[in-house]
């Protein structure tokens, strides 16, 4: 079963791009990271898989049922919004009671549980609250229905580090419960750690589909080696896969593409004092999956 899938769908708002002839698949039981740049069209894509905004064209089919006018869906699908922007009159607990009332039944210990794990005392006006303690209402009222799909832009925004590893910890449960995950960020680490399968949407468009093993392995990577006495240029330029080699002394640089494989074979020639690789920021895939793409 496929829980998300899109065909050739685009927003425009007026002249505006939304997004563009976007074509998506999400798999059940999958955590899908959605990645790319401000601007880029997360949260659009986000907002009509929920029919909060119709399409310009295209379609849209959630859990396998079409999207638009389809209320029943709405209670099997837990949605973090980029901005927990309303209700800001009612308390953290009148929110998420009112919600998991339109949502029927509650399980009241499995509340209790989210709300201490994520260390959220719910009893302030949504108004009073910092980003960080919105963000945590926002996701305990998405996981606390226990949906079958979540859909949620930038689940960590505002969190502090022990809390995005309690996030992480909560996707992997709900995950091997049998829940499917669709997550849009622009933090490689977080979609590294967490997710099965990344599509990258740039300016609209979605650039690249591939699991994480396969976006760092095409991505750039920076990599240093310290040798026990000077290097020369020598015949480090034929070694597969290197650019911008640089020489300073007894460093080398260079930006490997691919595997670091022949480099490693090659640096073993000689004596190795240092290794250190760095790796590739989400701007280096980015730009590598544009290169790549305008090679073709
Ligand atoms: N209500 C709107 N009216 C006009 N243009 C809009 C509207 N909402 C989004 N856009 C435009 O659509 C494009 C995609 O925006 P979107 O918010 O979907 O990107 P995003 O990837 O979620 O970015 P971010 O990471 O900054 O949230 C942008 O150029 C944005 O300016």
């Amino acid at each position: 079963m496929r829980v998300i899938r899109t065909e050739k769908l685009s927003k425009y708002y007026g002249q505006r791009r939304g997004v563009v002839e976007l074509d998506l698949e999400v798999k059940a039981g999958e955590v899908f990271g959605f990645l790319g740049p401000n601007g880029a069209g997360k949260t659009t894509t986000i907002r009509m898989l929920l029919d909060l905004i119709r399409p310009s064209s295209g379609q849209v089919w959630v859990l396998e049922q079409a999207v638009w006018g389809n209320v029943g869906l709405r209670r099997r699908l837990g949605y973090l919004p980029g901005e927990l922007s309303f209700y800001e009159g009612l308390t953290g607990w009148e929110l998420l009671r009112y919600l998991g009332r339109l949502r029927g039944s509650l399980d009241p210990a499995y509340l209790q549980q989210l709300l201490e794990r994520f260390d959220l005392d719910p009893s302030h006006k949504l108004r009073t609250l910092s980003k960080g303690s919105r963000q945590k209402v926002g996701l305990v009222q998405a996981f606390m229905h226990r949906p079958e799909l979540l859909i949620l832009d930038e689940p960590t925004a505002g969190l502090d580090p022990l809390l995005q590893v309690e996030f992480q910890k909560l996707v992997r449960e709900v995950q091997e419960q049998g829940a499917s995950v669709f997550l849009s960020s622009h933090m490689m680490g977080e979609v590294q750690a967490l997710c099965d399968r990344v599509g990258i949407i740039r300016e609209g468009r979605l650039v690249a589909v591939s699991t994480i093993g396969e976006l760092t392995e095409r991505s750039l990577r920076r990599v240093r080696i310290r040798f026990d006495e000077a290097v020369t240029p020598g015949d480090w330029a034929q070694v597969p896969g290197l650019k911008d080699l640089r020489f300073d002394g007894d460093w080398l640089e260079a930006t490997v593409q691919g595997s670091l494989d022949p480099l490693i074979k090659a640096a073993a020639q000689h004596r190795v004092r240092d290794f250190i690789s760095q790796e590739p920021s989400l701007e280096e895939i980015f730009l590598t999956d544009y290169d790549t793409r305008s090679a073709a």
